[in-house]
């Protein structure tokens, strides 16, 4: 299965994001921010970074790149996308997600090993996890504070698009701990925090990063 890891300018995360691809027995097709072709890849990974430098808003400018008009497309269609961290503010501002990522409540940039619970195990990158399940991986940003109105937060929750919640301190001020949502039909998942640096020994807190990778790819690895 190929699965394409977009690099904006100032995208920071694109290497490891295709490196937890391949490790996780898939195989990492590089896109570029200006690319008008998706090379046949089956699924999209958008990583974290500043891309263009978060101006404007963080994902702001990036959600116009020409490639994004065929990741739009696409994952409209049903093709799996994830977004990490700077990914899942570009799916915000894409209105592939609801929602909007805004400023820590602290105003601080906020790196740390971050405790989740999976609340939906029923999508395209969570299928490996349990309803409920704990994991840790790392969580890195500035604009971390995901925000939505009242009715929007309602539906999200009511139709168990709330895909992970913090546990413990709420790292950023996200309305209801809410670390990552997902679309109506589970195929696009966006959320704060890094799975692709937690799938080897040696880095990050844990392992628990492969199973987003695994879910997509429909791979078991050997523990
Ligand atoms: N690690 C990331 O992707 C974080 C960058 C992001 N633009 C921020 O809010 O700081």
């Amino acid at each position: 299965m190929k699965v394409g890891v977009v690099t904006f300018p100032g995208s920071l995360d694109d290497h490891d994001a295709r490196r937890a691809v391949e490790i996780c027995g898939g195989e990492a097709v590089p896109l570029w921010h200006r690319d008008a072709d998706l090379r046949g890849v089956d699924a999209v990974v958008l990583p974290g970074g500043f891309s263009y430098g978060d101006y404007l808003r963080a994902g702001a400018i990036s959600r116009f790149a020409p490639v994004m008009d065929l990741v739009i497309e696409r994952a409209k269609g049903g093709m799996p996308v994830l977004g990490i961290c700077n990914g899942f503010q570009i799916l915000c501002e894409s209105h592939l997600l609801p929602g909007a990522m805004i400023s820590n409540d602290h105003r601080t940039f906020v790196c740390r090993d971050q405790r989740l619970r999976v609340e939906q195990a029923g999508t395209s990158w969570t299928s490996d996890f349990t309803d409920g399940q704990e994991i840790t991986i790392v969580l890195k940003n500035q604009d971390g504070q995901f925000v939505a109105d009242e009715p929007t937060l309602d539906r999200l929750e009511g139709e168990g698009r709330v895909a992970f919640r913090y546990l413990g301190t709420n790292p950023n001020g996200s309305y209801r701990d809410i670390a990552g949502i997902t679309n109506e039909t589970g195929t696009i998942v966006g959320l704060m925090p890094h799975p692709e640096h937690c799938v080897e020994e040696g880095f990050g807190p844990s392992l628990d990063g492969r199973g987003f990778f695994t879910s997509v790819l429909g791979k078991v690895l050997a523990s």
